[in-house]
């Protein structure tokens, strides 16, 4: 286990059974005295079977939100999340201030897991700015794994099955976080059959074949006997036997478990494949997050320098740094320029020492004028 507590991210459709997942796992690790630190992003739930101790409910009223905005419901979940992401910032300093070991209390063991809830509306979470923000600063400060949540029962035929795979393939793609399959309602469904499509593919051809054969094909998930169309379309089951084949190189990259919410079964193997997935995170996944966040802070920079670059041009002003050009001035100029450019603090060199003094120059504050206002004064003058 690294020594920075890991974040669960729970992600799963209505009715998967991602609120009765944290249940079970905030149980199971109250159960081994590893307290974990659990958080709610779901506005819209009205009463969660355990105590979240960060609850986006307690900053945003989600029907309020509904009602200002006048929004319909997904639009109130989106809504609420982007309020809530406002706060980022003092979420990632309260979670990483709440995690490391207490030297007032050296009894209390520290937290290692973050386990957070999601909307059922995952494309809202997933697909949105806020979403991507919230999984981003939380991935910055800690291991994030995605615990991808399955209903078994209702992903027992190849359609419905190849569906939620490719669902998940989207997520992990968008999220670009180590992802774990949980296979949940075990205690309804042997989630057998799904590691067993997943790892080979003659056993997927052959179900695909048997459920043509008796007419289920096309989703008789819940409908005893199958109410897709009779037979299937060679259309689609070709398609479904290539997409196994594409989607294999993606089933690599993910942890399977089954788990059941109700019963409690396969929860340490979750855990188990929590801890292979920290090992993952921080080998392969933490480079390429700090290599994007690196790549954002030099296109800031660039922006801001062809900015500053645009801003001297429509005001004359050579862009190139004042020591290298031959301008004879007299030593007391130098060093009224040192003394203006010491009181500047951003020395003599460079776009954004020169915008400053010609800020001075044209007798405002630079505190006073943005970038923006200031361009249009100059256009005026
Ligand atoms: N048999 C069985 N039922 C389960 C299991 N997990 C969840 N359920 C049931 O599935 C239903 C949905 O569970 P929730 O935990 O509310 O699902 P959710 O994904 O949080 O749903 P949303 O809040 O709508 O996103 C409930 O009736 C649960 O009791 C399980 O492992 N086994």
């Amino acid at each position: 286990m690294a020594d920075r507590p890991v974040c669960i991210v729970c992600i799963g459709m209505a009715g998967s059974g991602k609120t009765t997942f944290m249940q079970r796992i905030n149980a199971y690790l109250h159960g081994t005295s590893s307290r974990p630190y659990v958080i709610n992003l779901d506005p819209a739930v009205r009463t969660v079977p355990f105590t979240p101790n960060i609850d986006i409910r307690d900053s945003v009223n989600y029907k309020e939100v509904m009602k200002q905005y006048k929004l319909g419901p997904n639009g109130g979940i989106l809504t609420s999340l982007n309020l809530f992401t406002t706060k980022v910032d003092q979420v990632v300093k309260l979670l990483e201030k709440r995690t490391k070991p207490d030297p007032q209390k050296p009894e209390t063991k520290p937290i290692k897991h973050i386990i957070v809830d999601t909307p059922g509306q995952i494309e809202v979470f997933v697909w949105s700015a806020s979403g991507a923000i919230l999984l981003d600063s939380l991935a910055t400060s800690f291991p994030t794994v995605i615990a991808y949540i399955i209903d078994t029962p209702r992903t027992a035929s190849t359609s419905t099955f190849m569906s939620n795979m490719l669902y998940a393939c989207s997520i992990l793609y968008k999220t670009k976080l180590p992802m774990i399959l949980v296979f949940n309602k075990s205690d309804v469904k042997d989630p057998a059959f799904a590691k067993e499509w997943m790892t080979d593919f003659d056993a997927f051809q052959t179900a695909l074949r048997q459920e043509e054969e008796t007419g289920s094909f096309g989703g008789g998930d819940h409908v005893p006997g199958g109410s897709g169309p009779q037979g299937g379309s060679g259309y689609m089951s070709s398609l479904l036997n290539s997409m196994s084949l594409v989607l294999d190189e993606f089933y690599s990259h993910l942890s399977v478990v089954g788990v059941s919410s109700m019963t409690g079964e396969g929860v340490n193997e979750f855990f188990e494949a929590v801890e292979s997935k920290i090992d993952e995170f921080e080998r392969d996944y933490q480079p390429e997050l700090e290599k994007r966040q690196a790549d954002r802070t030099k296109n800031k920079e660039d922006q801001r320098q062809k900015e500053i670059s645009k801003l001297m041009k429509d005001m004359s002003v050579d862009d190139k740094p004042e020591k290298d050009q031959s301008d004879p001035l007299s030593d007391m100029d130098d060093e009224d320029d040192d003394m203006d450019d010491q009181e500047d603090g951003q020395g003599t060199d460079g776009l954004e020492g020169r915008f400053q003094r010609v800020l001075k120059g044209s007798q405002r504050s630079a505190q006073d004028l943005s970038f923006e206002r200031y361009l249009n004064s100059a256009k005026i003058g």
